[in-house]
């Protein structure tokens, strides 16, 4: 495993209704990771501390071996950045940005930039505000791409995607960590997407990591259970996560060390991402 490219280490920030408590995960060099979680628990907040885009109360930050103010601006050259929303001047077209982005990056290369923009076929004629919401994600990530980052950094950028544009985008973003020195991080709520492609997840909920590691780990530790409407004894329905009743019977996850204790009746399947994710926003808690 490679040196770790990114480490959130005990992030505390406190606004009027809200807390990032004790935020601590990493990212090591040839991975995707998801940053994942309900609305409004945390990740946008996580990602601006990353950035220094606000200032955390406590915690600390280690960005490419970086850890102070200073050190980090000096390796800004290698940090890509994919923000959900609007980014440039809706007056600016597609190489505008090279001309008015490029100078903020010592290792910026106009030529790559423009071959990504035929690559990801972006218009150049029309200006930023008239581009389609797809085309205004790969403008970012072509800007992205063009400074040649080890790390790169999406908040929601699947949002207002279709399908086939989000596929596009994890395909470029498996390419992107297929040497093995770089890595992604991703904060999305399509985990479908995501499933197929990172490699580590880290779950926030009401502004605390839950679970950080390896997706598959995660995925082990449930499983979906099913039974009949006689099946769901007092004992299942105090531990069952995310609870889904119907006429035919009951269905939820449940963890995988406590199969043991379930009657031969219940079916057992393996737990997809998205199902986890719904359970666990229902109001179930990971299993420690
Ligand atoms: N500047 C601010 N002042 C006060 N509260 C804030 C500020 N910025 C964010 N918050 C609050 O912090 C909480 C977390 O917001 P954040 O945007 O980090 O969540 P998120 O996980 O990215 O959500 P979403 O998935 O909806 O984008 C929200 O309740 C939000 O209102």
């Amino acid at each position: 495993m490679g040196a770790d490219l990114l480490t959130v280490t005990n992030l505390n920030k406190q606004y009027a209704e809200f807390q990032l408590a004790d935020v601590s995960f990493q990212l090591p060099a040839g991975y995707i990771m998801g940053f994942i979680g309900p609305n409004g628990a945390g990740k946008t907040t996580t990602i601006k501390a990353i950035l220094d885009m606000i200032r955390p109360d406590t915690g600390q930050i280690e960005l490419l071996g970086q850890t102070t103010l200073q050190g980090r601006e000096s390796v800004r050259d290698q940090i890509g950045i994919v923000l959900d929303g609007p980014v440039y001047p809706d007056s600016w077209r597609a190489e505008t940005v090279s001309r008015y982005v490029g100078p903020f990056f010592p290792s910026w290369d106009p030529d790559k930039f423009k071959k990504l923009l035929q690559d990801f076929a972006i218009p150049t004629k029309p200006k930023y505000r008239d581009l389609s919401t797809g085309a205004k994600i790969k403008l970012q990530l072509a800007a992205a791409f063009a400074h040649h980052p080890r790390l790169l950094i999406l908040d929601e950028p699947t949002s207002g995607l279709d399908p086939i544009a989000r596929d596009e985008l994890i395909g470029i973003l498996q390419d992107f960590i297929s040497d093995g020195q770089r890595s992604v991080l991703i904060s999305t709520h399509d985990v479908l997407e995501l499933a197929k492609v990172a490699d580590y997840v880290t779950y926030l909920l009401a502004g605390k990591v839950t679970f950080t590691g390896s997706l598959d780990e995660l995925l082990d530790r449930y499983v979906m259970i099913k039974g009949g409407p006689n099946d769901l004894t007092p004992a299942i329905q105090a531990n069952i996560i995310g609870l889904q009743r119907s006429v035919v019977g009951f269905a939820g996850i449940w963890p995988t060390d406590q199969i043991a204790t379930l009657p031969a009746s219940i079916v057992q399947e393996p737990v997809d991402l998205e199902s986890l994710m719904i359970a666990f926003g229902k109001g179930g808690r990971p299993h420690a």
